[in-house]
């Protein structure tokens, strides 16, 4: 097997130390390139023992796999190296946000099998939520499914599914971070320190995280139990309740949608 990813940031990243970490892959068949931040690249090869290469020819022969992980603005260069030396046999595997299949397929020059991928940053820990959609003619798709389920669960999807993907669970994490770090700041506003409000934050979303892994029971469920009658938890979520969070949390998700489907148009 080989897997090559052109570029090394956030997500390959997080997927190709997801994969090693859990065994799925060895370190000797990933391969690694980037732009121009060699340094990061070789710190990679130092950490995990992955092949770094700046020569296109060397990286796409025989590939089985090309994961297309640039950020989509620089999607027509990385087309560009890999045009000349791609194999039919080699598929692509695209985690960027809003470059259709169809762009990907006319680009590349090939018109070879296309996935695009949607995981997230938790892939780092393999739990990374992954939606894919795979062009008609891509064939063995069990063996994707199951690279992918080394570093999170799997959601299979038509492409116009991706957009919503993308904001759900791709972007998802981030805006979590953005409600974690509110509630730190407004532990902080209760008087605790800098540095106890991020403990206690952290531990509180830890804790919560690991109660939804082992307990089957509804959000609303667990919710309840923790509300005793006229006491502070449901004095807290009365004035919560007065916020219009769920038209906030909806607009926030369309937004990022729609820039998903703005990605698309060229
Ligand atoms: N971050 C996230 O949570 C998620 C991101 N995505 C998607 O993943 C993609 C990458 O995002 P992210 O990892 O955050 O971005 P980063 O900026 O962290 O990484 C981008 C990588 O692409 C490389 N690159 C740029 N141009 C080229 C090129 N011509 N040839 C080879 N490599 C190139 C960069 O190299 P250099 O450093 O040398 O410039 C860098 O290694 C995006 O398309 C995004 O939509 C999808 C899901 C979640
Ligand atoms: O912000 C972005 O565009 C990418 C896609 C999903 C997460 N990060």
């Amino acid at each position: 097997m080989k897997i090559v990813f052109f570029g090394a940031g956030n997500m390959a990243s997080a997927i190709f130390t997801g994969m090693i970490e859990k065994g799925t892959v060895k370190a000797e068949d990933i391969y690694i390139t980037s732009k121009s931040n060699r340094v990061a690249a070789m710190e990679f090869k130092e950490s995990l023992g992955v092949n770094v290469s700046y020569d296109d020819a060397e990286l796409c022969k025989d590939a089985d796999y090309i994961v297309l992980a640039s950020k989509p603005q620089n999607f027509t260069d990385v087309a560009e190296r890999i045009r000349p030396y791609l194999e039919k046999k080699t598929k692509l595997i695209s985690v960027m946000a809003g470059i259709h299949i169809a762009r990907i397929q006319e680009e590349a020059g090939m018109e070879n099998a296309v996935a695009r991928i949607m995981p997230n940053t938790n892939a780092m820990v393999q739990y990374s939520v992954n939606g894919i959609a795979f062009s008609d003619d891509f064939d063995n798709k069990d063996e994707l499914i199951e690279l992918m389920a080394s570093f999170g669960k799997n959601v299979v999807v038509g492409e116009e599914g991706m957009d919503n993907i993308t904001a759900a669970t791709g972007s998802g994490p981030a805006f979590l971070y953005y409600i974690y770090e509110q509630y730190a700041k407004s532990l902080e506003e209760l008087g605790f320190s800098k540095e106890d409000a991020e403990k206690l934050t952290r531990n509180l979303v830890i804790g919560t995280g690991k109660t939804l892994s082992e307990r089957p029971e509804s959000f609303e469920q667990l919710r309840t139990d923790i509300t005793s009658k006229a006491g502070t938890t449901e004095a807290g979520l009365d004035t919560l309740s007065e916020f219009k969070l769920q038209e906030m949390i909806s607009k926030t998700l369309g937004s990022a949608r729609d820039r998903s489907k703005k990605l698309s148009e060229r």
